[in-house]
Formats: C-alpha cells, structure tokens, sequence
C-alpha cells in the first residue's frame, strides 16, 4: 500500500524535512502519523501524493514506484488515494452533492453512475438531507464530511486525513474519528496525519511518531475488531 525506504527530503535552501524514514502501511490498516509542528508530516504527505519528490530513498504507493512512475501514471495514482484536506478545499459556489459529483465528471464517469453514486456516499457519510446545501451553509463538521465523502467516491483503497480534527469542535472530532473508524472496518486503510496526541491515544490504533524527520517510535496496532457491513456505517455516521 505504502512504503517508505530510506526517504530522505531537503527542501532547496538545505532543510532537512524527512531525515531517512522507512515504514511500510498496509491495506486494512488504520495509522496515526503523530508529529508536532515541523517535525515533516505534511512533507510526507506531499512525498505520498507526489506533490514532492524525494531526494533520496524508495516511495511504492498502491503499486506504484515513484522511482519509476510516469508523469501521465501520476492522476491515476492520486485517484487510488482519497484525501481529506485540512481546510476541506469545498468549491462555495458548489452544491455538496455537486461538490462531490464534480469530482466524478473531472474523470468522465457517466452521469448515470454519478447520480446514482454521489447519493450513496453522502449518506454513507450523514449528509443525505444536505445534498442541496452550499458548504458556507454547512458547519465545519458536515463540510468535513462533505470532503471525506468526496474523498470517497472513488473507493479509493486509501484515505489520508489531514489533521482532521483541526477545524472542528472536539465533540465533531470524536464524530468524524468513529466515521473513519467505520470506513476502515470496512476495508479501507486510513492514515490520519496529526499533530493531536490525545486523539491518537483514544483511538488505540497503531502510531507512527515523526520527529525532527524521523520516524521515533512506531507501536503495533490494537486489538482489531470484527469486520462490519457498509450500512453499520450508515448507522455510525447518523
Ligand atoms: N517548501 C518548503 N521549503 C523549505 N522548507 C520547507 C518547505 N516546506 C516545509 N519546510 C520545512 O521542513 C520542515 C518540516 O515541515 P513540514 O511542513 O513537513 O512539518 P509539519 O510536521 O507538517 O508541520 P505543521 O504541523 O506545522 O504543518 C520544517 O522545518 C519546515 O520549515
């Protein structure tokens, strides 16, 4: 799914951001990258989206060895991961069902597989009722579903998370976790990127701490539960 060997990334002007990280995710996992200001996590997001490149090292992304990828191979690869952003990156101007179904046209899937898939994730997500809404009359916690839900329509083996709860309110951080927890019983690997400690040390989950570039400490998943149906979901996100 993801593999980092040796990656190392100096910014032009000498920065060290990622100082030789090595670490494998794989598919089912969920993952917390933990790391405080600085410490390179949104580098290795980048490195991860090829938003960046490395300097030195071995990036496999879904299949894909970015030593190798091709520049017309680089769409596809993004699509197999789905990423919420930590400012969401909603169009205002948009609908959240248009939002999300614009995700689907820039791909020329047919509208008949749009209109029957942009509702079945908005309700995968609790936004059924919402679709008709524009985001600045959503609250941040449902504009952040309304991009998990978008970050969903393609069903990509991936979902990264941005810091996902720095937008919102605590009790909406507890909300959007359990979502994603669902999302990942159901087969999905998540990967949220944070710098909140307390919220990776709730959710029991395998940690990957990143310091000044380095990968520090790396604990084994929890007990991992039963799998649950999509529509067990549905439930989680009402
Ligand atoms: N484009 C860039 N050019 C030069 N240096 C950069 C660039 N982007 C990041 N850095 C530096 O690389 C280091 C790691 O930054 P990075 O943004 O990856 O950290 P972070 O953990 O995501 O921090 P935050 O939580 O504050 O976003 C920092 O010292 C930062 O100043």
């Amino acid at each position: 799914m993801i593999e980092f060997k040796n990656v190392k990334k100096v910014y032009p002007g000498g920065i060290t951001a990622l100082d030789g990280i090595s670490l494998k995710i794989d598919r089912g996992e969920f993952v917390f990258v933990l790391g405080h200001s600085g410490a390179g996590k949104s580098t290795f997001l980048k490195l991860i989206l090829h938003e960046e490149t490395a300097t030195e090292g071995k990036i496999v992304v879904n299949g894909y060895d970015f030593r190798r990828i091709k520049n017309r191979q680089i769409p596809y690869m993004r699509r197999s991961l789905g990423v919420v952003f930590q400012d969401f990156r909603l169009i205002p101007t948009m609908t959240a069902y248009e939002n999300v179904a614009f995700a689907m046209r820039v791909t020329n899937i047919p509208e008949k597989q749009i209109r029957s898939r942009v509702p079945y994730v908005l309700n995968l997500v609790g936004l059924k009722d919402k679709a008709r809404s524009y985001p600045p009359e959503l609250s941040g916690g449902e504009q952040q579903r309304v991009a998990l839900a978008r970050a969903m329509v393609h069903s990509p083996p991936i979902i990264i998370a941005d810091e996902p709860t720095g937008n919102i309110d605590p009790e909406l951080s507890v909300e959007i976790m359990e979502l994603l927890t669902a999302i990942n019983k159901v087969g999905t690997t998540v990967v949220v990127v944070t710098h909140e400690q307390e919220l990776a040390a709730q959710f029991h989950q395998r940690t990957i701490y990143i310091e000044k570039g380095e990968v520090v400490a790396d604990t084994s998943a929890g007990l991992r539960d039963k799998l649950v149906s999509p529509s067990e979901v549905e439930v989680v996100a009402r």
